[in-house]
């Protein structure tokens, strides 16, 4: 079974916040804010509880903007991904003991740091389309190796 996730992009003022997670998968990478849904909950939930956990807002909704299967193996993903935006929070975004978090110009994404599917699909994301994307990246998640990607 695939585990379960979420992203989300928080846009404001021509900027997105995006974290440098400190733990968990993807450790040191930059990344949007998120992780697992757990049991019981629905992925916007999971979505609001992630940016709570991890940079401390409240986010007031979300805009859903589609899914991302991610593969290391075989020919099911080991992660479905559900990816939000939201426009509009409440506080000041918090370093924590899962991530630091950073306000990125929306021309400057640092696809560098990030995960390597990112730099196909975020930006279509931010320009405010949704995305259905398979990713199929070797055994450790060290290189893509593939990708389909749909932009709705
Ligand atoms: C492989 O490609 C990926 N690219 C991107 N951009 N994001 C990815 C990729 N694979 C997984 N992710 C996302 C999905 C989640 O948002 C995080 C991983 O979440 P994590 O394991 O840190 O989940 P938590 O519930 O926060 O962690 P704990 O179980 O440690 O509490 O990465």
């Amino acid at each position: 079974m695939p585990t379960l996730a979420t992203l989300t992009f928080i846009v404001h003022d021509g900027k997105v916040l995006l974290i440098r997670k400190k733990s968990g998968f993807g450790a040191g990478k930059v990344n949007g804010i998120g992780g697992k849904v757990e049991p019981g909950e629905t992925p916007e939930d999971a979505a609001g509880r992630e940016v709570l956990e991890e940079v401390g807002l409240s986010i007031m909704s979300t805009d859903s903007a589609g899914l991302l299967y991610f593969y290391s193996s075989g020919s099911e993903p080991d992660w479905v991904v559900y990816v939000f935006r939201a426009y509009s929070f409440e506080g000041r975004p918090l370093s924590t003991v899962e991530a630091d978090p950073v306000w990125v110009p929306l021309k400057s994404i640092p696809f560098d740091e990030m995960w390597e599917d990112d730099r196909h699909w975020l930006p279509h994301v931010l320009a405010g389309y949704t995305v259905e994307g398979h990713f199929y990246f070797d055994e450790n998640y060290s290189k893509l190796l593939r990708f389909r990607l749909k932009i709705g």
